[in-house]
């Protein structure tokens, strides 16, 4: 069935990180895959155009179905594999609240980390305000609070014990912030849950192969 998968993805890219931990997670190694160069501008090539309007990554087809958007593929992907791999949304409701509750919050805090991070990317020199960056540094602080209170509480896995979905949809995030960075004497719980789940099966099989061949950035490392 895996052989009539198709994902196009590029390095780096927590979206597209998500479903290659999900195609391990239910087994589904064997798909078709082309790792694309954003630098190159290859998302915005026909092929992926075809796939995905947006010209964006990833682009996944599963079949006929076509699904863009990470959280789409992932769901699908779950529904449609369930009893196959990894069980990925739990039956218990106080773990089940949880793991929705996470996967969603945790576009909050993509949105803040983007802001501070590609500042420089998106916004045009003679644009840039020390007061914009300064306001987008707390906002991440703050929200980093949250989610440092967050896994606190939890044993390690976001939902509980057993790693979800939720896990899928966050690592790659959470991932990201300690390649840009982020110090993990400040965040010790973050860090905590980033050293925890690295070495797992389906997320080292698929590790960025641009982050083992380039060094880490310090973007993050005074907030
Ligand atoms: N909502 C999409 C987001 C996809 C997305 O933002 N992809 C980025 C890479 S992380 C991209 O292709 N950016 C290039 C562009 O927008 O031109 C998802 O979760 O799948």
């Amino acid at each position: 069935m895996a052989k009539d998968m198709t994902l196009l993805w590029g390095s780096g890219s927590p979206p597209c990180w998500r479903i290659q931990i999900m195609l391990e997670e239910k087994q589904l190694q064997g798909y078709n895959q082309k790792l694309l160069n954003f630098y190159k501008k290859e998302h915005k090539s026909q092929e992926v155009l075809d796939m995905n309007p947006r010209g964006q990554l990833p682009a996944f087809k599963c079949g006929k179905h076509i699904l863009n958007e990470s959280y789409a593929a992932c769901f699908f992907l779950e529904n449609q594999y369930k009893s196959q791999g990894n069980k990925l949304i739990p039956d218990s409701p106080d773990a089940q609240a949880l793991m929705y509750q996470r996967m969603f919050e945790v576009l909050t805090l993509g949105q803040k980390m983007l802001d501070l991070i590609t500042y420089n990317f998106r916004v045009p020199e003679e644009e840039r305000h020390d007061s914009a960056v300064q306001r987008n540094k707390e906002a991440l602080t703050a929200e980093l609070k949250l989610w440092e209170g967050y896994l606190n509480k939890t044993d390690c896995c976001l939902a509980g014990k057993e790693f979800t979905l939720a896990d899928v949809l966050v690592f790659p995030g959470v991932a990201y912030l300690f390649r840009f960075g982020l110090c993990s004497e400040r965040y010790p719980a973050l860090a905590k849950y980033y050293t925890s789940l690295k070495d797992r099966p389906s997320i080292k099989a698929t590790w960025p192969p641009t982050w083992q061949s380039t060094p880490a950035q310090d973007t993050l490392k005074t907030i």
